[in-house]
């Protein structure tokens, strides 16, 4: 029989466990924000707090990044996401190593059936995806973590139950070094989708399995491929089933197949079996190397609520989604940029507590939008009626010769960043602003993300003010957390930080002439995690407060 290479097992990073205090002492300490999970939102938050300031402790069961035993979780990384890394510093780190990409091509059986450029509606400094193994994401941010030094970062540290309080959370903690119990203000459920925090606290998560099965592979090739995604509906290569195909860091390709729903999982994934499929797929002669081979089946679930008391729960604690489109670990690390800054502001008595229930209010919408969306690709992936099964045949027979019918061929919508809804804090809805590149008056670059990167204040855009309206305008936001700046107008705006004009950036904000507002007097309300709240057409002193303390919930009832 035929034996295949396997690359040596990826080396992962290990921190020390450092007995903490609390181990030594009879008294049960009070932290601020504690956070339980350090995978990529558990990390994402904790790294969001301390470019902040703000000190949190983060607990983990390991002293590793990645899953033992197993390849790399989550592969795309989108636009939303680095941008937000671009804010914490690491995305310099993920772009030297990851694989950037905009172009996507879905074939059925040979033929190109669909294409997309996801460039072709950017204004953003980042690029519409880079590719990278999820455990380079969670080792950048725990060096990062690390640099910033305000975390209190506890590997080993295994949360045994957790209890309600009426104005707080505990939490009993084992270690090799022993058992304690810590309080928190807030608690932070980062554990992922087999949560045991909240199965203790009894909330429902509303789980249901999929019957379609994939085999993952990751392998090394000699032969360069393409990088873009490519996905096949029925590739004549697989015996007429999906396939996916994405080049990640270290020349390691990962190609997802489908495999029949009643199929023995451990002989799919034997190397044997997975190297004779590659083989259909690119040759009799193909060089290659496996990285790892691994079954899967997906399931989703989604939480009523996202806010349980003083226990938040974000990524795969709160929501998990089939992986087409790359959604899930996205909407993940959009949940903590959600949620920091609001923590942030709230810990340190500058925004309501009201600010804290728009987290839910924002972030379980856009996970319902996530597990629609990905729910209809899996649908059209593995159609459970008759009636889907003619449907798909019919898109995919016209999506050859007809324009209209290739938006219907669906392998996957790939994350966005969620729109918001309509709300008491957002009353116009909320929608992202990309990280645009920007120049001061005088000449020196900057972009959205370094307004945004020291602090947590909102930003002020400002189009053309008067210098009367710039000091009054100073004057009625100084108790806030606001960076005002101006957008062209007088070249010395009496001390305003002055940008550029810029059509791009009124256009991109909704305030661009050519889509009938004029620019001159115009305001845009930005939040720290970069969502427009409010856009003003002829902004005064009062108007701009009045929007910030709404944003803020500085008026709602506590
Ligand atoms: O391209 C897509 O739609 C998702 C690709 C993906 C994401 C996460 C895991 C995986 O095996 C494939």
């Amino acid at each position: 029989m035929e034996t295949f290479a396997f690359t040596p097992a990826y080396e992962l990073p290990a921190w020390p466990f450092t007995p903490p205090p609390e181990l030594d002492s009879p008294k049960v300490v009070r932290h601020p924000i504690v956070i339980v999970g350090a995978g990529p939102s558990g990390l994402t938050l904790a790294c969001d707090l301390a470019q902040r300031g703000v000190s949190a402790v983060l607990l983990d069961e390991d002293d590793t990044v990645g899953v033992r035993g197993a390849s790399s979780r989550g592969i795309c990384y989108a636009q939303k996401s680095l941008e937000i890394f671009e804010r914490l510093g690491i995305y310099e780190r993920i772009a030297a190593k990851g694989i950037t990409w905009s172009f996507g091509r879905t074939f059925s059986g040979d033929e190109e059936v669909y294409n997309f450029n996801l460039q072709a509606n950017s204004v953003s400094r980042q690029p519409p995806f880079i590719n990278l193994q999820q455990f380079y994401v969670e080792w950048f941010l725990v060096e990062r973590i690390l640099e910033i030094g305000v975390t209190d970062l506890r590997w080993k540290s295994r949360v045994t139950r957790v209890q309600q309080l009426a104005d707080g959370v505990r939490l009993d903690i084992e270690t090799p070094a022993g058992s304690y119990t810590i309080e928190a203000d807030r608690l932070i459920d980062a554990t992922g989708a087999n949560s045991a925090i909240r199965t203790q606290l009894g909330i429902e998560a509303h789980a249901s399995r999929s019957t379609d099965r994939w085999c993952i592979s990751d392998v090394r090739f000699k032969k360069p491929l393409p990088t873009e995604r490519w996905t096949w509906v029925d590739a004549p290569f697989n015996e007429g089933r999906g396939v996916w195909q994405h080049l990640m860091a270290d020349g390691v390709w990962r190609i997802d197949y489908q495999m029949p729903e009643d199929c023995d999982t451990a002989y799919i994934s034997q190397p044997e079996v997975a190297g004779a499929r590659l083989r259909e797929q690119l040759g009799p002669d193909v060089e290659f190397e496996f990285v790892w081979i691994g079954p899967y089946g997906y399931r989703d679930h989604l939480l009523d609520s996202f806010r349980h008391g003083r226990v938040f729960f974000i990524g795969d604690a709160a929501h998990v989604v089939s992986p087409f489109g790359a959604r899930g670990g996205n909407s993940g690390i959009q949940d903590a940029a959600n949620l920091g800054w609001k923590l942030a502001l709230v810990a340190q008595g500058r925004a309501g507590d009201a600010l804290l229930d728009s987290y839910d209010a924002e972030r379980q919408p856009a996970a319902r939008e996530n597990l629609q969306v990905t729910s209809r690709s899996a649908r059209f992936l593995a159609p459970r009626s008759p009636a889907e099964h003619t449907l798909r045949r019919a898109v995919v027979a016209l999506a050859a010769r007809h324009p209209f019918a290739r938006a219907l061929v669906n392998t996957g919508r790939m994350s966005v960043a969620n729109a918001y809804p309509v709300a008491p804090l957002l009353p116009e809805g909320g929608c992202t602003v990309q990280n645009l590149p920007l120049r001061w008056v005088d000449g020196r670059e900057t972009t959205l993300m370094q307004l945004l990167a020291d602090g947590t204040q909102c930003i002020g855009l400002w189009f053309a003010p008067t210098r009367e309206q710039a000091d009054a305008a100073r004057e009625a936001t100084a108790s806030l957390p606001l960076r005002l700046v101006a957008v062209g107008g007088e070249s010395d705006n009496h001390g305003l930080l002055t940008l550029q004009p810029d059509d791009t950036l009124a256009a991109h904000l909704g305030i661009g002439i050519g889509i009938g507002i004029d620019d001159r007097g115009s305001f845009a309300l930005v939040r720290p995690d970069a969502y427009r709240a409010a856009v003003l057409a002829n902004a005064t002193p009062t108007t701009i407060a009045a929007a910030l303390r709404t944003a803020l919930a500085l008026d709602a009832a506590p």
